[in-house]
Formats: C-alpha cells, structure tokens, sequence
C-alpha cells in the first residue's frame, strides 16, 4: 500500500529542456553579475568558498564564476552550485522572467494524489529553493502546499541507496510504502535497492527504458 510519493522534477514533473535551454542558461547569463553583487551575503560567501573547497585551490571571485561555468557545461550536480543557480533562479521568478515548467498532468495528478491522502514529496538535485520556486511559480498556480517536503543533494546523490534510506527515514514510513518517481534508471534502481516501490517515467519517446521497473508515459499511467 503506497503511503507517500517522492518525486524527481528533470524529466519527470517537468521538462528536460526546459531544465537545460531555460534554467542553466538562465543562471549563467546572471552568474557573474550576481557574485560581483551578491558575494559578501552570507549564503553566497558561503557556497563560493565550498566551490574553492572542491577545487582544492583559492579562487578569486572571477575565477569560481569560470569553475561554475564549467560546472554547469557539465550538468555537475555539486550543491554549492545548485545553492547558487536557486538563488540566482529566485530572481528570475521574482522579477517575472522565469515561470516554473509543470507538465499539463504533473499539477492535476499531484492534486488528486493529495486529496487521496498521499504524502507528496520532492527529490531533486536542484536545491530545496528551486525545487519550492519551480513549482511555486507554474502556469497552473502555486503548487507548494500540495508537498509535505523537499530533499536534495544535501542528503546525498540520487543515484546512491543511502540517500533512499535517509529519505524514507525522514519521512517515516517503511520504504515499501513509499514510490519513488523518475526518469532516469539509475536513480530507480539505486531506490529500489533501498526497499522503496518504483515508476520510471517515460515522457519522451527517446528516452532509454529500464524494463526492471514499472513504467508510465505520464502520472496518469502511475499506478499508486
Ligand atoms: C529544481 S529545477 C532545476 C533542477 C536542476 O537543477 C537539476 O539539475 C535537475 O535535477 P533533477 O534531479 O531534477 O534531474
Ligand atoms: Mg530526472
């Protein structure tokens, strides 16, 4: 009996391409300016110095801009840039420039899910921000109070089990309760390794299917 629903976004509640020629270009246009504006706030001060951590090396504030840059060529999942592009995405929605890609179905079986009494949660590796700003700035409305949390990389890697574990763990329930949602095989398998049920979703016809697991084209294919 699934009790709780933990969801991927890339791929799974929202684009892929919107992720990739929206949000990453998005956040390398307004990079440099941001840290030449933003730097001695606490929150950045604090991610550009992990970013000089990672390198192993001193960076002055030109040089973390060229290693997120790079970082973000490499769809790096590191969480001090993730930190950053949410803060820097926080202003894109804020003056109007960005509205958070939902999939047509995404919002309306969220809704459904809920009023049956499902947990609804997040995991992505976009920070807990961007996870809160996506889906709080759709075309379909705010749809932030329809989860009961949000993990990202803080809680480690989605494609490790442990992170599984301490994702259930913070829920509650026993993992066999909880379904995990997302496009990307490795990640299905890493949760099933940690007990919980899986769907992988398959919204494009390219993508690369992983017949271990159950599948849906969309949430109204999720069986629950
Ligand atoms: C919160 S929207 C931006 C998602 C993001 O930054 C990313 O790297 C995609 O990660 P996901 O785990 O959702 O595939
Ligand atoms: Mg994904």
């Amino acid at each position: 009996m699934i009790k709780a629903i933990v969801t991927d976004i890339e791929g799974t509640t929202s684009s892929i391409d919107f992720v990739h020629q929206t949000l990453f270009p998005y956040a390398k246009a307004h990079l440099r300016s941001f840290l030449r504006a933003q730097a001695r706030r606490p929150e950045v001060a604090v991610q550009v110095h992990a970013v000089a951590e990672a390198e192993g090396r001193q960076l002055t504030l030109e040089d973390a801009a060229d290693v997120l840059e790079r970082w973000i060529a490499e769809d790096r999942k590191a969480t001090p840039l993730k930190a950053l592009q949410g803060m820097i995405w926080a202003q894109g929605y804020a003056a109007g420039e960005l509205e958070g890609h939902v999939y047509p179905d995404t919002p309306d079986y969220l809704r459904r899910w809920h009023a049956q009494g499902l947990g609804l949660y997040v995991y992505s590796s976009g920070s807990v921000e961007a996870q809160q700003l996506i889906f709080g700035h759709t075309a379909y409305g705010d749809l932030t109070p329809l989860f009961s949390g949000y993990f990202d990389t803080r809680i480690g890697g989605k494609r490790e089990v442990a992170s599984y574990r301490h994702i259930v763990a913070e829920i509650g329930l026993p993992a066999g309760e909880v379904l995990f949602l997302s496009d990307i095989g490795e990640e299905l398998d890493a949760a099933r390794e940690a007990g919980l049920a899986t769907t992988q979703l398959l919204r494009d016809a390219q993508a690369k299917a992983f017949p271990q697991h159950p599948s849906a084209r969309d949430f109204s294919e999720v069986r629950v």
